[in-house]
């Protein structure tokens, strides 16, 4: 394979995703050869723990690219193809108090849905808007790839505020995951299937499952097997306790509304109550992650530090945030068309929702950006749940290019995860007041 040599650029390189990311990269460097690699996080802190790690990876499988560590946001954006985009404003400090708070008022605690997710989107949209901004500055033909969550809110506001930038995509890997766990269970492999998919980011229904070798549509296997077996996600083994009982409740899910497939996100609309009461307010999803995955990537970093090699550590590869980012990247450099889950405007692909969502669909990747698959209309029950949740991520935005508090209100009462105007209010003051460095509402 004779490719052309991108610049790649990740913002957020703190995260504790970035060393698997990096693994990726090194898998992927055949399909997705990289000239330069930038690292870029506002914090060199965050990113001093996990330097030696990715500086001896990269000079032991990578010694052609170009490796940059910076937090310098001019230096990051000059000259690159693919920037990667997975930065948490706020830290951990904030996710917990997303998930933390609306647990005091009896509310879903949760850092994409529900109250959690809405503070965290209202932090989000400044840093990613200035961010888009500043790339634009420097590399005007740059792919920017966002994971930013939640990328449901992030998508809205992007395309509020840049409407006629075709080179911007919000994508989740959660579609992703659950594919790999669906080839699992059905001995199939991942890239053989076709799905059908469609709602909003975090809140979707798979369709269809299409085996290209055999042309079969895979669905019906699969919901028969799942109203038998408890749905476990493809490394079961290596997941935490919440992670299972969340894939746990697609199965409750299904026994309900066997219809289609729903994305693990949509158990904190249709049982909030349950899980509500289930969480432990002073031990939540960021505790548990912090404690796993941040522990776990953090000492590998630290020995490679110590020893100044690779000795003895795992080389790690991001079996799905990372791949995914790659793959994404590689079908729009090198216009491979593959077909991903997606999320873009709806402008008609889902008939009777608002042309100006943000609908999560399967759809082609091109040299030209995602071109989503049309759906057509959807039944009553999916619409309304659908119209709703696209006026609480709409009302959301609003609220904060306006600092308008009555629309903040409006948008946490519409959320099926709180409902009640009086839970509403309290959770949004205690939310404001946690966030008053974010944001500030009228
Ligand atoms: N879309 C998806 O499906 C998906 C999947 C996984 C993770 N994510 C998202 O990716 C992000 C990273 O998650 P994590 O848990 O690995 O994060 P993390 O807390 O480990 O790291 C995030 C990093 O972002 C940095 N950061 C904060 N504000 C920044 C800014 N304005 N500019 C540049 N860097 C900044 C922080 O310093 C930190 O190092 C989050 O937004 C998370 O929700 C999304
Ligand atoms: O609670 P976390 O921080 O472990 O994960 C939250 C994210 O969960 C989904 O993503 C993937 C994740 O990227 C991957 O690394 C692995 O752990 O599986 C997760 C679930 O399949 C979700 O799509 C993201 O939006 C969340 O940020
Ligand atoms: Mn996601």
């Amino acid at each position: 394979m004779n490719r052309k040599k991108q610049n790649v650029t990740i913002v957020g390189a703190g995260s504790t995703r970035t060393p698997a990311l990096i693994g990726s990269l090194i898998n992927f460097k055949e399909r997705f050869p990289l000239r330069k690699l930038t690292l870029f996080d506002i914090s060199k802190d965050r990113m001093e723990l996990q330097k030696d790690y990715i500086r001896l990876m990269m000079e032991k499988y990578y010694p052609e690219a170009e490796l940059i560590f910076t937090d310098d946001e001019d230096q990051a954006y000059i000259d690159v193809d693919y920037v990667f985009v997975q930065m948490r404003v706020g830290n951990f400090e904030m996710r917990s108090l997303d998930e933390k708070i609306p647990l005091k008022y009896g509310l879903v605690g949760q850092e994409t849905c529900g109250p959690g997710g809405f503070a965290y989107g209202m932090r989000s949209i400044a840093p990613m808007v200035h961010m888009v901004k500043k790339i634009r500055e420097y590399s005007k033909d740059a792919w920017i790839l966002n994971y930013t969550n939640p990328a449901a809110i992030v998508a809205v506001a992007l395309d509020k505020v840049f409407p006629d930038d075709k080179r911007i995509l919000n994508i989740c890997d959660q579609p992703y995951s659950m594919l790999k766990s669906f080839s699992k269970i059905l001995d199939v492999e991942q890239h053989d299937i076709e799905p059908g998919y469609f709602g909003l980011n975090h809140f979707g229904w798979f369709t269809k499952l299409y085996h290209r070798p055999t042309n079969e549509d895979l669905m019906p296997k699969l919901k028969e097997y799942l109203m038998k077996h408890e749905f476990k996600p493809y490394n079961a083994e290596q997941r935490e306790a919440s992670w299972l009982e969340t894939y746990k409740n697609v199965n409750k899910m299904l026994s309900f509304f066997p219809e289609y497939l729903p994305n693990t996100y949509l158990q904190y609309y249709f049982f909030p109550d349950e899980i509500a009461k289930e969480s432990n307010p002073s031990f939540t999803r960021a505790d548990e992650a912090k404690e796993g995955r941040e522990k776990k990537v953090l000492d590998i970093c630290k020995k490679a530090k110590e020893q100044n090699s690779l000795e003895g550590l795992p080389f790690l590869v991001g079996e799905v945030h990372g791949n995914m980012m790659v793959e994404v990247a590689e079908s729009i450099a090198y216009d491979l068309r593959k077909v991903f889950i997606v999320i873009v405007r709806n402008e008609g692909i889902i008939t009777n929702l608002p042309e100006d969502a943000m609908v999560e669909c399967a759809g082609e990747l091109t040299k030209d950006g995602a071109v989503g698959y049309p759906i057509g209309k959807v039944d009553t029950f999916y619409e309304g749940l659908l119209v709703n949740q696209y006026a609480y991520e709409k009302l959301t935005v609003e609220s904060l290019f306006e600092s308008n508090y009555q629309k903040a209100l409006q948008a946490l009462t519409l959320n099926r995860t709180v409902i009640n105007p009086v839970k509403a209010k309290m959770v949004l003051d205690d939310l404001m007041e946690a966030n008053k460095e974010y944001w500030y509402l009228r």
